[in-house]
């Protein structure tokens, strides 16, 4: 395969949990250096596609190239070479609450790599910098706002300079203004850094602001993408009602019937 430009291709990807596919023939493409969001209502399928990107959740079908390798196709050293280049921000920061922040970040700088303790205090130092928290260095997790939090696991997934960073959710949770600096963090860290970033969210607002191509997944497809000024002036009445937030439009309210359900149904019928 010659030399592409990208970071991250799903190429006709399906996956899921058992017999249930849930990612239903995805396929996308993250450029080097770019803010790739995936979007989707509650239950699109989005946090599956993250799991099966960091290789929590096997592949049934397709492929996933990340800087044009294919993961299922590589030795387990080279797979492990390609990991140390993906930094995930998990929804809920996954921080251990018995550490400081600075402890919070270093972990994986110790845990992967032989250093000083004076080189890792300055990378750890100059990372919480960059997300204006080097004065909170000192500070137990159990007493920081959800918001800082967030800027602690946002410091903690860059510690070891990924050139891919996922986001899972990153703006859950927190107020509009907090949310702001989140977008505008990430923004500023993909380019310092010159890493490509991957967007797990619901935040229209935030996403448009900052994402170079946003994909809107529901019922585990593509129903959609483009630039966010594209999705913005698209007729898709899916891609409005979604970016609009309406109630009313294409988007079923019904969870849809599995045969799971239907088997669940007839046992639960049988019991009365
Ligand atoms: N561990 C699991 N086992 C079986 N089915 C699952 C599992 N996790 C999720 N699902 C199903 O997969 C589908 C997609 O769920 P997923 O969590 O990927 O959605 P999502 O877009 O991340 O939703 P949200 O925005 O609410 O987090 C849903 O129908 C869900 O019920």
């Amino acid at each position: 395969m010659n030399k592409t430009n990208n970071a991250l291709t799903l190429s006709n990807l399906f996956a899921g949990y058992g017999n249930r596919i849930i990612l239903n023939n995805i396929s996308l493409n993250a450029e080097k250096g770019k803010i790739i969001a995936i979007m989707g209502r509650s239950g699109s399928g989005k946090t599956t596609l993250l799991k099966t990107i960091t290789g929590q959740l096997p592949i049934k079908h397709g492929s996933i190239h990340i800087f044009d390798k294919d993961i299922n196709n590589i030795s387990n050293k080279d797979l492990k070479n390609l990991r140390k280049n993906l930094g995930v921000l998990f929804q809920h920061g996954a921080l251990f609450s018995d550490l400081n922040i600075f402890e919070n970040i270093a972990l994986p700088l110790t845990e992967l790599s032989v250093i000083s303790d004076r080189e890792l205090t300055t990378i750890v130092l100059e990372k919480l910098d960059s997300v204006g928290l080097k004065a909170a260095a000192h500070l137990p997790i159990t007493k920081i706002s959800g918001g800082m939090a967030k800027r602690v696991a946002l410091a903690r997934a860059i510690i070891l300079n990924p050139k891919i960073v996922l986001y899972d959710e990153p703006f859950s949770g927190l107020d509009p203004i907090s949310s702001g600096i989140i977008a505008d963090l990430i923004k500023t860290l993909s380019k310092k850094n010159d890493c490509t970033s991957l967007l797990i969210t619901h935040n229209v607002r935030e996403t448009f602001k900052i994402s170079d191509i946003v994909y809107i997944i529901d019922n585990g497809m593509i129903a959609a993408s483009g630039t966010p000024l594209e999705l913005v002036n698209s007729n898709n009445p899916y891609v409005q009602q979604f970016i609009q937030g309406n109630i009313d439009g294409p988007v079923a309210f019904h969870y849809p019937e599995t045969e799971e359900y239907k088997k669940w149904l007839k046992e639960q019928e049988q019991k009365i």
